[in-house]
């Protein structure tokens, strides 16, 4: 089997990220996909606001009626630092016969080298990457036994620090996440 893994803070969750998903899903043939929400994301400590139970509770109501992606509460569980390498040694304990794939925003690519044990994680996981709009992929530093996949996905410009932007100025999030996530968003007062 080929597995998936999007991993990210979700705060929240938006459009760009489930259709990532979907691209990947459908591009690389895929027979799973996880969106693994992290506890603490390793390299932008101080920038999620909303605790994991509201994070995930948002990925929940946006993903629940889609079977094709499902949610690794993993990293919620661990707490800490979520570095990646940790998770997919356990995802390789529990899958050892598939094919890992991690995913990432090519925002990220330049920053891989810096990742937790690299040379040991990419040993266990392919990378797959999608551009973003207004992210220029740029050259990163090379990674020995780094394998490189990338998606020619929908180039979505959205952001999560762009919504917690426009709920703090008072702007709808009408057509960038889906309504159950602006729904929940609204009741508990989040990003104002
Ligand atoms: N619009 C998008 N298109 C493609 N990849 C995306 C998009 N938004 C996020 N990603 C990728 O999804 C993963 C998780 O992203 P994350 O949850 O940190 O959201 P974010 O929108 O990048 O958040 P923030 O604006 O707070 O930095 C990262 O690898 C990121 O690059
Ligand atoms: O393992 C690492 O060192 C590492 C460093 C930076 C980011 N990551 C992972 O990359 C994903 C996206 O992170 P971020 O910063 O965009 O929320 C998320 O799953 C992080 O745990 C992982």
């Amino acid at each position: 089997m080929k597995i998936g893994f999007l991993g990210g803070s979700f705060d929240p969750v938006h459009f760009g990220h489930l259709i990532a998903a979907q691209d990947v899903l459908e591009q690389f043939h895929l027979d799973r996909l996880f969106l693994v929400p992290a506890a603490q994301a390793p390299l932008k400590p101080n920038d999620v606001q909303s605790t994991i139970e509201d994070r995930l509770t948002m990925l929940q109501a946006a993903t629940e009626w889609d079977r094709r992606l499902e949610i690794s509460d993993y990293e919620l569980r661990k707490g800490g630092i979520s570095y990646t390498v940790d998770s997919v040694r356990h995802f390789k304990a529990q899958y050892p016969q598939d094919e890992l794939f991690w995913i990432i925003g090519g925002d990220q690519l330049p920053l891989l080298h810096r990742w937790k044990d690299i040379s040991e994680l990419v040993q266990l996981v392919e990378f797959i990457f999608l551009e973003r709009p207004k992210h220029p992929v740029k050259p990163h530093v090379e990674i020995d036994g780094l394998r490189l996949h990338r998606c020619d996905g929908h180039l979505i410009e959205i952001s999560s620090s762009q919504l917690r932007e426009r709920v703090k100025n008072g702007l709808s999030l009408h057509y960038f996440c889906p309504q159950k996530v602006i729904a929940y968003i609204e009741s508990r007062k989040l990003y104002r």
